[in-house]
Order: C-alpha cells, then sequence, then structure tokens
C-alpha cells in the first residue's frame, strides 16, 4: 500500500526549509578573485571620494575674484605661474591675476576657487613669461570636483552579501583592499540516483538517459554563489546509495539528491532517510513541477532531496537550495527577486496546485513580457535551456490567457528579495 503524502503549500515548505538557515564564515580572497562572490562585511568608506578637491578639466586653475570684471569685449589677463599634473600638488601661494595650468585629476591650489578649460583660454607669451586671456567671468566653485562629492567617509556603500559586480570591484579598490573580506561558499554535495542513468560521455543504450541532473544542479549552485562538488551518480540499489549519503553528508555543508523520492519501487530516499534517523520536514508540495520534492534535516544539516525529473529538479533547485546559499553568504535577501510581466501566450492547464512555468522574459515596447519556454512538462529538459524565469501561477481552477499579469522569479537576477 502506498503511503499518501499530504502536500504542503509552497511558502510553508520554504519556510520550514529556511528555520535551518545559517551564515556561513567569511574568508579573505585578492581583489582579482573577487567578481561574482559576496561581500562578507559591509563595505563602509573610510575616507572622502575624492580626498581633495579636484580638477574635472584640463585647463587653468583660477582665483573666481580675478575674473569679475571678465566679459566678451573685456578680457582679464591672468599670469601663468606654474603648472600640476594629476597625482602632483601645487605648494606655493597664488596671487592677484594669478593661474596655474591644471590637469584633469589634479588637486586644487589652496588659493584657487575655479577651473577654466582650456578650451576658453586664449594664451600667450609675453617678455618670456605664460599668460592667458579670459572672457568669462568664474564663479567661485565652478568646475571643481569637491572632497567627499562622491562618497563621504562613514557612509555604508554596500551590505554584507551583496553581490559583487564590476563597480563594487571599483569601491574595494578605491578604499584599498588588495584582499577582500568575503562569504565563504558553502559546499553543497551532489548525488545523482537511478539505475537508468549514463555517464554524459556514454553511448546511449536502450531504456537508459544521460544524467543532466547532476551538471545542470551543479551550474545552479555556482549561480547561486555555492561551492558544488560532485560525488558521482548510484544505481538504485539501497545500500550502496545509503552508505553513499552518509559518508557524503560528513563532507558537505549541504546534500542534494536527485531522484527516487517519489513512490516507485526503487525510490529509495525516503528509506535512506529512515535509515539515517533524519527528520523528514515534508515529502509533498503544492506546486508543479517538483510536487514529490523532500527535504530531511539531521542535526541542523538540510539533505535536499530534489525530484529526478530535470524541470522539476531544476524548480526545486531554485525555489529551495538558493535561500539557504544566500542566506550563508550572509545575505539578507536570500529569496529570488520576482517582478510582474505581461503572460505572452495562453495557459490553458489549470491545475490546483501552484505551478512554476519555466519561461522567458523579455523586453517588447517597453513592456515586460513573459512567455514559456517550451513544453510544460516536469520531465522535459529543453524549456530550460531558455528559461531565464520561473512563470508563477497560482493553483486553482482557473486557464491563464494571454495578456494577463503574472508573477516571475527572476533567475538571472543577483540582488535577491527579502521574502
Ligand atoms: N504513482 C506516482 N508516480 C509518480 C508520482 C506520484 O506522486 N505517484 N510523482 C511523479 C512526480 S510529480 C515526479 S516529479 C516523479 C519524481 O520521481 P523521483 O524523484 O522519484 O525520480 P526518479 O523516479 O528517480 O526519476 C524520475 C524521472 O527523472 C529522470 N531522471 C532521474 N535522474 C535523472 C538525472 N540525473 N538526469 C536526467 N534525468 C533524470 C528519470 O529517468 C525519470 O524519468 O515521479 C512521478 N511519479
Ligand atoms: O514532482 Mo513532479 O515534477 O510535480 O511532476
Ligand atoms: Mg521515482
Amino acid at each position: 500500500m502506498v503511503e499518501k503524502r499530504r502536500p504542503i503549500k509552497v511558502n510553508e515548505a520554504i519556510k520550514k526549509v529556511m528555520a535551518y538557515a545559517k551564515t556561513g564564515q567569511i574568508e579573505e580572497i585578492p581583489i582579482e578573485q573577487a567578481y561574482g562572490r559576496f561581500l562578507g562585511e559591509e563595505l563602509v568608506a573610510d575616507h572622502d571620494v575624492p580626498m581633495f578637491d579636484r580638477s574635472p578639466y584640463d585647463g587653468f586653475a583660477v582665483r573666481a575674484e580675478d575674473t569679475k570684471e571678465a566679459n566678451r569685449n573685456n578680457p582679464v589677463t591672468l599670469e601663468v605661474i606654474g603648472e600640476i599634473g594629476a597625482g602632483s600638488v601645487f605648494e606655493g601661494p597664488v596671487g592677484k591675476k594669478q593661474a596655474v595650468r591644471i590637469m584633469t585629476g589634479a588637486q586644487m591650489p589652496d588659493d584657487c576657487d575655479a577651473v577654466v578649460m582650456l578650451e576658453l583660454a586664449n594664451e600667450f607669451e609675453q617678455g618670456g613669461k605664460p599668460y592667458f586671456d579670459l572672457k568669462k567671468q568664474m564663479k567661485s566653485g565652478e568646475n571643481i570636483s569637491f572632497q567627499g562629492e562622491d562618497t563621504k567617509k562613514g557612509t555604508v556603500l554596500a551590505s554584507k552579501g551583496t553581490y559583487i559586480n564590476p563597480g563594487i570591484v571599483a569601491l574595494l579598490a578605491t578604499f584599498g583592499y588588495k584582499y577582500v573580506p568575503v562569504s565563504k561558499k558553502p559546499t553543497i554535495g551532489i548525488i545523482a540516483t537511478g539505475s537508468e542513468l549514463l555517464q554524459v560521455d556514454e553511448p546511449l543504450q536502450p531504456g537508459k538517459i544521460r544524467n543532466s541532473n547532476a551538471y545542470m544542479v551543479h551550474a545552479q549552485i555556482e549561480r547561486a554563489g555555492g561551492h558544488p562538488i560532485y560525488f558521482g551518480q548510484f544505481s538504485d540499489e539501497l545500500e550502496v546509495c545509503y552508505e553513499q549519503v552518509k559518508n557524503t553528508l560528513e563532507k558537505v555543508d549541504f546534500l542534494i539528491t536527485t531522484g527516487g523520492v517519489s513512490v516507485g519501487d526503487y525510490d529509495y530516499l525516503p528509506e535512506i532517510y529512515k535509515m539515517l534517523g533524519a527528520n523528514v520536514l515534508f515529502n509533498k508540495i503544492a506546486m508543479r513541477p517538483g510536487s514529490v520534492t523532500t527535504i530531511a534535516e539531521i542535526n541542523g544539516k538540510l539533505l535536499f532531496g530534489l525530484s529526478g525529473n530535470p524541470s522539476a529538479c531544476y524548480v526545486g533547485m531554485e525555489l529551495f537550495v538558493r535561500p539557504i546559499i544566500r542566506t550563508h553568504l550572509q545575505s539578507s535577501r536570500p529569496y529570488v527577486n520576482k517582478t510582474v510581466a505581461i503572460l505572452g501566450a495562453d495557459f490553458p492547464k489549470p491545475n490546483p496546485f501552484d505551478r512554476f512555468v519555466r519561461g522567458h522574459l523579455r523586453y517588447e515596447n517597453g513592456q515586460l513580457i513573459a512567455t514559456p519556454s517550451g513544453l510544460d512538462k516536469s520531465n522535459v529538459v529543453t524549456s530550460l535551456a531558455h528559461a531565464n524565469v520561473l512563470i508563477q501561477l497560482p493553483g486553482g481552477t482557473r486557464a491563464y490567457e494571454k495578456g494577463m499579469g503574472v508573477d516571475v522569479l527572476l533567475l538571472e537576477d543577483q540582488e535577491g528579495t527579502t521574502s
């Protein structure tokens, strides 16, 4: 007699798993390797940027008061008493009707309060000395990048757990991080189960398929920011799988298995959880695909029993494993980000369970359109290739029509959300 499983709501399932979410440790890595990692600490400006008033143009640093009388018919003449390249500092005083040639990025001389662009200065020499005429009155503060205008000392620029994009890398360099504190990646074991599975390089045989889940999950873990370790594929033999799961558990922060969670004769994961003495959080979720996703816990360590069906496995990974990874990486926004889009095609199949349809999101005439990216069956693999969203269709009796507003989960987004 097959056991009767009680489906729980998706949000309830996520909550049950997240009760075991833990933040991980921090490690320091060279800045060159920081891109794509997650900040282990908040990034605070420990000095003003820029640190000094500087010129945004190549030109002349002047005292605005000397240009008061200047206009188109009445140029003022200023004497050029020196030159400052970026990186140098002009030490001397700048007196009445004097100016200093200055380059973009160079520190302003203390006595000057405006910069004349080179194009506006009519340069000439007299008695062996350089001068220029200026036909424009300068305002005090004109053409200056002021100290602290970019950011002020003490400003929090990014919170911990932030995904390090190239812009964050620029900030890290600005504040002198040769080594960057990043969240240590959780190690996540992957085990594929199924006697039908061929290795990726084996020729096809009758009744067999190649193991795609292991590599797909490997990539999904990397996208989420974790460190995957693939422990191999095992045929449906209870003892072998049990030993493998038990040994692997000791080596990883979390373990993902694919396949063997349903009610088939060779679906051994439920039995393995029993043998391990694991606490099964749930074994049925009111969702499609992935209704048989089973998650267990042993001494606080999570075992994700993802479905063998590729699309179900994929969805289970994004909904349940990803927020656990992101929390480990210190993010306070661990969930897949969401937005609303317009459904790009009819979806006529009503279902009592919530659906997560693999979809492709695109911009069209300023609107976001989400269209299913292939056949919507949980055993389908090709619909995953062009999926950049999961279209979330609440369960019920209704069909969904092209043009309706729908929630979409943004799979390639790195910002995440709080719920
Ligand atoms: N009587 C019932 N049968 C099924 C139920 C049910 O409730 N009652 N649930 C169905 C649902 S929903 C799903 S999803 C699948 C889940 O199956 P399992 O998680 O037990 O996975 P397997 O039986 O091992 O495999 C299912 C399917 O996926 C293929 N597979 C497995 N591993 C891989 C892999 N690494 N790469 C690619 N494809 C893989 C496997 O060949 C099967 O076709 O159960 C339904 N049945
Ligand atoms: O777990 Mo299944 O994917 O609902 O078809
Ligand atoms: Mg099965």
